[in-house]
């Protein structure tokens, strides 16, 4: 059976915390009035009301009282004044799931306290449509049903693993801002049709209907992307003319020296 949780709050109302929202409501685990939100902009309040129907606040003791699982989706360069307003209301009661690059369990109890129940969590934008890739790692405080309820939270918008906390820097630098490359990757491809004389909706539905096709095709058939590879690469072909350019660019080299740079910024942004 599926799990449901309690009233959900959310510290911070922005792009990641909407994704969220917008895939755990279509999930159906749980309903727009069982989420609450404490969001200081009063156009964003409005705004997530209206499109969601979900519950907002700009009082830390308002979500606080209201909520026992509570999403930190705030930035991390503000966290540290913004979690000194929620830190008196913080009971044995709460979970306490932080979405913030880089803030890692010690950081968090720090600001927190020590006995508070925390789970570090790094999930992505695509939980929006239910295809998120989250991988979470809990303090010592936290129970075998805190980790259901961070589990049912995360796997009902797609993917979810738990991993050492040693591994959360390398995870946000791969799958947390993974989107990003992809999105970059993808509008270069797009802009190849047009460079090729495409019309521009016309390489827009084929890039996009490739990208969607190949990772299904991997996932659904396990098999390796050099075979998959290998599948598309005729002999003397097209196809093996386009990646030697890739290769000339290394394009490998490029991608891997992306996510080495964003697993430093996220321990930066920890320190
Ligand atoms: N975007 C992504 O793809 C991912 C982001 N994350 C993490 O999620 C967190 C949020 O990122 P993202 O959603 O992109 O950032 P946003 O800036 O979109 O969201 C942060 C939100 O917090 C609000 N805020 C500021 N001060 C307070 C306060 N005192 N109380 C409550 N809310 C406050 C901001 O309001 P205002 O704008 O009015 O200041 C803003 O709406 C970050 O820690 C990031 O590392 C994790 C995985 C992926
Ligand atoms: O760019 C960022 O810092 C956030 C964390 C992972 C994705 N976006």
């Amino acid at each position: 059976m599926r799990s449901s949780i309690d009233t959900l709050g959310f510290v911070g109302g922005g792009q990641m915390a909407e994704a969220m929202i917008r895939g755990i409501v279509a999930s159906g685990l749980t309903t727009a009035e069982k989420i609450m939100v404490a969001e200081p902009s009063v156009f964003r309040r409005d705004a997530l009301l209206n499109q969601y129907g979900v519950v907002c606040t700009s009082e830390a003791e308002m979500l606080c009282h209201s909520c026992k699982v509570l999403v930190l989706a705030i930035k991390p360069q503000l966290a540290a004044t913004v979690l000194a307003e929620y830190r008196p209301f913080l009971t044995s009661e709460h979970l306490v799931i932080s979405i913030m690059a880089g803030v890692t369990l010690h950081t968090l109890a720090g600001w927190l306290g020590d006995t508070i129940r925390l789970i570090r969590v790094m999930p992505n934008t695509p939980a929006l449509v239910l295809a998120g890739a989250t991988a979470f790692s809990p303090n010592h405080h936290v129970t075998d049903q805190d980790r259901k309820t961070a589990s049912a939270l995360f796997s009902a918008v797609g993917s979810c693993v738990e991993v050492p906390e040693s591994q959360l820097d390398a995870v946000t630098g791969l799958s947390g801002s993974g989107p990003g490359y992809v999105f970059t990757f993808i509008e270069a491809m797009i802009d190849g049709g047009v460079l090729a004389g495409l019309p521009r909706p016309v390489a827009e539905q084929l890039v996009l209907q490739t990208v969607y096709g190949s990772a299904k095709l991997a996932l659904e058939t396990g098999d390796h992307p050099a075979v998959l590879k290998g599948k598309v690469t005729s002999p003397g072909g097209t196809t093996i003319a386009g990646i030697q350019v890739l290769e000339d660019g290394a394009l490998r080299g490029v991608v891997m020296g992306a996510i080495e740079a964003a697993t430093e910024r996220s321990r930066e942004l920890g320190a």
